[in-house]
C-alpha cells in the first residue's frame, strides 16, 4: 500500500503524558512512517522514551498550542492527538480552546482521548485519508490570505 505523507501533532497534558508515551510506543510502527510534531515537554518525552523523531514546538503553557494552531491554520497538519486532562485547570485554557476550535474550522481530525486516538490510527493504518479532501475544501472557502 502506498504510504502518503502525513503530518501528525502529539500533545498531552501532564497527567496524560504517560498514556501518550505508552500509546506512541504501542503504535511506533505507524508513527515512524510520518512526520511528528509536538508541544515541548510531550515531544521531549516521546523522543527520549520511544526513539521516534519529533519536531518540537514550545511548551504548551508558553505558546506551544498556539504554534500547533498556526500550523493547522496554514494547512500544515493532517491529524492531531491531544490527550487532554479534563480534571485539572490549565493556565493556558484559552490556547487549548483556540486549538480545538481551529481543528473544527479546518476539518482536521482531532482525538482528545486514547480511545478516539486508537480509532483514528486504525484508519490511518488502513489508508483512509478521505478527510484530507474535506480539509482541502475548507481551505478553499476564501480563508486563504493569498487569495485576498
Ligand atoms: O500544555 C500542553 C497542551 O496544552 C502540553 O504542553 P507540553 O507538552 O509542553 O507539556
Amino acid at each position: 500500500m502506498e504510504v502518503l505523507s502525513l503530518n501528525i501533532a502529539l500533545i498531552a497534558h501532564d497527567q496524560k503524558k504517560d498514556e501518550m508515551v505508552n500509546f506512541t510506543i504501542a503504535y511506533k510502527h505507524v508513527f515512524e512512517k510520518y512526520e511528528l510534531y509536538a508541544t515541548g515537554t510531550t515531544g521531549k518525552r516521546i523522543m527520549n522514551e520511544t526513539g521516534l523523531h519529533v519536531h518540537r514546538m514550545m511548551s504548551g503553557p508558553l505558546g506551544g498550542d498556539q504554534q500547533i494552531g498556526a500550523m493547522v491554520a496554514t494547512g500544515k497538519l493532517d491529524l492531531i492527538l491531544f490527550f487532554r486532562d479534563p480534571l485539572t485547570a490549565q493556565p493556558h485554557e484559552p490556547d487549548v480552546s483556540a486549538l480545538l476550535r481551529l481543528c473544527d474550522v479546518y476539518g482536521i481530525p482531532l482525538a482528545t482521548n486514547i480511545a478516539t486516538a486508537e480509532l483514528l490510527l486504525a484508519a490511518v493504518e488502513k489508508g483512509y485519508f478521505t478527510w484530507r479532501d474535506t480539509a482541502d475544501k475548507y481551505k478553499t472557502k476564501g480563508l486563504d490570505p493569498e487569495e485576498d
